[in-house]
């Protein structure tokens, strides 16, 4: 863990820059290459590389110098190994964490048992997808057409923000989503589903969370207006074999993890099956490999050219040493709206913490908020302020050089044009001279043109920072979320916490346990606060309206 003088020096190091330029910086020879970073990679027999490019911040060579020895001092290369060959890294919880096992070779070091059994359910899951694609396992009314992912949070997000990224390479049944609690969701997917033709998937890894729980009895039900045997259509995806069994699932259609798979880093098993379904054993496999190669450059790559820790040493400059409480994230890449959701679950729930491993209090802010939109379209919503509110809002761009459909490639550049164009506007803003000139030309003059030329400066000198890539397909898929994923990791060693717990989760739960009697009148009101008292008073008596 970093001592408070680090985080004293980073912030010092901030205050000193509150002033600069980004562009002054530009006057360094080769900035651009030496802010930045490439990662090579070879995908479906073309080579290509990654890029990441943090030039456009006020990360200077001292501060960079100063990022790399918070890196060394936080004991992040010793913590890295310790995740890589199951240390019980997630201490709090006793558990090793193990998510990088699930793609790749697994390091030797690991238990055998545990490797053995891994790749005994990937052969399943295997031999699953080719059943419901050759027919061999089908309905009352025929071949699956519809899966349904029954699941929230860790269970839900992952598969949900894949399958939309990889639509292009679907060969498979369509994939459905249902995760929230609110019966409209239900009743609005199933909607859209023949029962006789769907296939349900219950995704929990604990197989007791109240929202999947609920939704699968909804689910059952609706199986049961046009099918005999709900159960025959039913798998499940949980640690808990005994209670998948309850609902009559047998153990050859339940696909488990250990504990050592947090439910954030979990897409990459048998949470992962409804994509597996949708694009294909062989296709998965290529997302596993992307991450895969991700997981080998992070282990190994010096730290100065390392992609995820590069990551996050930006991402530790805006959020602690700037004190940006918020980072926007912005896929140029329509396929990827739903990344900002799932990074919302992976960076919020492992780094939103207060304490130490050690339960001390952090010396500095916890992780950011995190939010996002894809570009175009959140240009004509919230780039307003991101341009001209008085608050700095980093931005993390993602653009892919190609788009899938090679017939509109003249379009992707357009896409691509107004990426690279909202970063440099970000960065060079215009003056108010500028402004000026331009509201001359358009004939105005005097108080008049002052004040309108006023609304059209931009300050600029607003950081981002761009992953860009050959193409969206599983392999990158893979290598980006596994960038995340040990981006996250390392502001973790950073900051000294624990990113593998999230006890910040459960105490709304068990609140809700409680309320929801009250709300029936299966108990008094009593007790409570007198603002939750007078909406559970209020809700009772509109309901009963
Ligand atoms: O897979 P489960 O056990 O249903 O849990 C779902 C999600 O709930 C959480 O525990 C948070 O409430 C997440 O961490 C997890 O991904």
């Amino acid at each position: 863990m970093l001592n408070d003088q680090s985080w004293r020096e980073l912030s010092q190091a901030a205050l000193h820059r509150k002033d600069s330029s980004i562009q002054a910086l530009f006057e360094a020879e080769d900035r651009a290459a030496r802010f930045s970073a490439r990662l090579p990679y070879t995908d479906g027999g073309t080579s290509s590389e990654m890029l990441f490019d943090f030039s456009k911040t006020l990360i200077d060579d001292e501060v960079l110098a100063l990022l790399l020895r918070m890196a060394e001092d936080s004991g992040l290369a010793a913590r890295r190994e310790a995740m890589f060959t199951g240390a019980r890294i997630n201490e709090t919880e006793g558990r090793a964490v193990l998510h990088t096992m699930l793609r790749g070779t697994p390091d030797p070091s690991l238990p055998q048992a545990d490797i053995a059994s891994m790749q005994a359910t990937r052969a399943r899951m295997a031999a699953l997808c080719e059943a419901v694609r050759s027919g061999a396992y089908s309905g009352p009314g025929g071949r699956f057409t519809d899966i349904v992912n029954i699941g929230i949070g860790g269970s839900d997000l992952g598969p949900a923000m894949a399958s939309i990224a990889l639509s292009p390479f679907r060969t498979g049944p369509r994939t459905h989503f249902l995760s929230n609690v609110d019966p409209a969701h239900a009743n609005w997917i199933l909607s859209e589903m023949n029962p006789a033709r769907t296939l349900v998937l219950i995704a929990s890894k604990t197989f007791t969370t109240t929202e999947t729980m609920a939704n699968a009895r909804i689910v059952r039900n609706w199986l049961q207006t046009a099918v005999a045997d709900p159960a025959a259509q039913m798998v499940a995806i949980s640690s808990d074999a005994a209670k998948a069994g309850e609902w009559g699932i047998p153990p050859e259609r339940v696909f488990g993890f250990g504990d050592y798979i947090g439910g954030r880093y979990s897409v990459w098993g048998p949470v992962g099956l409804s994509l597996m379904l949708t694009v294909g054993p062989e296709r998965f496999n290529q997302f596993l490999a992307g991450a895969a190669h991700m997981d080998q450059h992070f282990r190994t790559a010096p730290m100065a050219q390392n992609l995820p820790v590069l990551l996050a040493l930006s991402g530790v400059w805006h959020a602690q040493g700037c004190g940006y409480p918020t980072r926007a994230v912005l896929p140029y890449d329509q396929r990827l709206a739903r990344l900002p959701a799932y990074l919302q679950q992976l960076e919020m729930e492992s780094n939103g913490k207060r304490v130490a491993m050690d339960g001390s209090d952090l010396p500095c802010d916890s992780g950011p908020v995190v939010w996002g939109e894809p570009g175009t379209n959140g240009q004509h919503a919230f780039y307003q302020l991101i341009h001209q509110g008085t608050r700095i809002i980093p931005c993390e761009f993602l653009v892919a050089a190609k788009g899938c459909y090679p017939e509109q490639q003249a379009q992707h550049r357009l896409l691509v044009a107004n990426c690279l164009a909202q970063a440099k506007a970000l960065m060079t803003g215009r003056s108010l001279e500028e402004a000026r000139a331009r509201m001359a030309a358009a004939g105005l003059t005097g108080a008049e043109l002052e004040r309108q030329a006023r609304h059209r400066v931009f300050p600029g000198n607003r950081p981002s920072v761009m992953l860009a890539y050959h193409r969206l397909t599983p392999f990158t898929l893979g290598m980006i979320l596994a960038l995340y994923e040990h981006r996250v990791f390392v502001e973790g060693v950073l900051l000294g916490i624990n990113s593998f717990d999230q006890w910040g989760v459960e105490l709304g739960k068990e609140l809700a346990l409680t309320l929801e009697p009250m709300l029936s009148g299966e108990r008094p009101d009593g007790g409570i606060d007198g603002s939750t008292q007078q909406m559970v008073r209020f809700m009772r008596s509109e309901a009963s309206g």
